[in-house]
Formats: structure tokens, sequence, C-alpha cells
């Protein structure tokens, strides 16, 4: 079975149909203000407006509190949130409880011990996201975003009892690498289509897409 895939960053109508014609089970908008791929409310709205039920519709937030959580739900309609901050679990909880969205918990991970801090999600969280997590040499590093890979070993033999995506540096060049080694099914993907940070390339979506269904 194909590879569920999310491209994260949808910032134009190009990119848009390109995901949605190429079989992306799931599309972001970013809604990170420090984000080169960040959208306001209005534009992803007109955005989102625009997507087939079968596909999901994310918002990506940081430690938003919340009074602007409720402002951005009634302003886009949303099938549900990545949280890519530090939200703790009982946090998490409260968001999930309190919007009636499901939420996807982002996991930085630079190390093994990393992958730990997983187990406190599993109960209030729909999906787990494991991402890179940005070294302290990175300078003005994103929450994530950052075309930066971790180690897809630690993952291999790895399984957790809600479903999982794999992102960080992913792309059209090393996808069926990261998808062999790490045993992935549902990868998330942002820089790796973009021709530089926040401008997506249509075509590499689509190379992506087609790609992601032999794998
Ligand atoms: O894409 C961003 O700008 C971003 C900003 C803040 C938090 C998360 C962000 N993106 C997410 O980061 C990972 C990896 O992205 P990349 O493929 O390495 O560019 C992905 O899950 C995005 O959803």
């Amino acid at each position: 079975m194909a590879i569920e895939v999310k491209i994260c960053g949808i910032n134009s109508a190009e990119s848009l149909a390109a995901a949605v014609e190429g079989g992306a089970g799931l599309i972001g908008f970013n809604f990170y203000r420090r984000s080169p791929r960040f959208l306001t409310h209005d534009a992803a709205a007109a955005l989102a407006r625009t997507v087939p039920a079968t596909v999901k519709r994310v918002g990506l937030i940081v430690d938003l509190d919340n009074e602007a959580i409720a402002t951005l739900l009634a302003a886009v309609p949303l099938d549900m949130l990545q949280l890519h901050g530090s939200e703790d679990p009982t946090r998490v909880a409260a968001i999930r409880a309190r919007f009636r969205k499901p939420v996807m918990k982002a996991i930085p991970v630079a190390r093994a011990e990393d992958l730990a801090v997983a187990d406190a999600y599993l109960a209030v969280a729909d999906r787990l996201l494991f991402d890179a997590k940005p070294p302290p040499s990175m300078k003005d590093a994103l929450p994530g975003g950052n075309a930066i890979s971790f180690d897809w070993r630690l993952l291999q033999g790895r399984d957790w009892s809600k479903p999982w995506m794999l992102s960080g540096g992913l792309t059209p060049d090393n996808l069926a690498e990261a998808v062999a080694i790490s045993g992935a099914r549902r990868v998330d993907l942002a820089s790796g289509v973009e021709d530089r940070p926040g401008l997506k390339n249509p075509a590499k979506i689509r190379a992506l897409l087609d790609l992601a269904k032999t794998l």
C-alpha cells in the first residue's frame, strides 16, 4: 500500500492543486508567524474551502493560546491541528478537549532518548510526528521546517499505538531511503518540495507523490 503523505506549508492554489491531484492524504497550512510559509487566516480560508473532503486540512500551530486557536478555527475550516511547539501532554489534552479537533503532536528527535517523550503523548494525541530537532549550533532555527533530518535508524523496528509520521528534511531524492530505513508509512514534508523557503514547486510535489505511490 502507498505511503500516506502530508505536504506542509501549502500557500498557493498551484501547490494545493499539485498536492490534491497528486494524492496527498493531508495538506498543511502554517500559522507560525516566523515561518516563510506563514499564511494569514484569510489566505488559508480561501485555499481550505477548495480542498476535497478526502484530504485532511491540517493547521500547524506553535504554542498558541486558547484565544488565538479559537480565532483561527472560527476563520479557517481545519480538520486537524498540528502542535509543533513545546505543548506538554496536559496542554495537548486541553486543546483536544476544548476545540474537539484531532491533534498531531510533533516530537523533536536528535537522539534515541528523545523518542521516550512520545509515550507521554499517546493518551492525549491522535497522531505523533517525529521531526528533526535542530542542533544548538543552528542559529535562528525554526521549531520545524528546517530541511534537516535525524538518524532514521532510530525508528527502525519501532511502533506506537497511535499513527505516526516521519518528517525532517525529506525530499524526492531521499524519501525511498528514509522510508526503507525508518519503516515509516506516513511522511510529512515542507522544504523538500520547494525551490526556496516558502516557495513550493508543483512539479516537485507531483514527483514526490508519484514516488510515494511506489513505496
Ligand atoms: O515549515 C515550517 O516553516 C515550520 C515552522 C514551524 C514549525 C514546523 C514547521 N514545519 C514542519 O516541520 C517539519 C519538517 O519540515 P521540513 O520538511 O524539514 O521542511 C514538517 O513536519 C513540517 O510540517
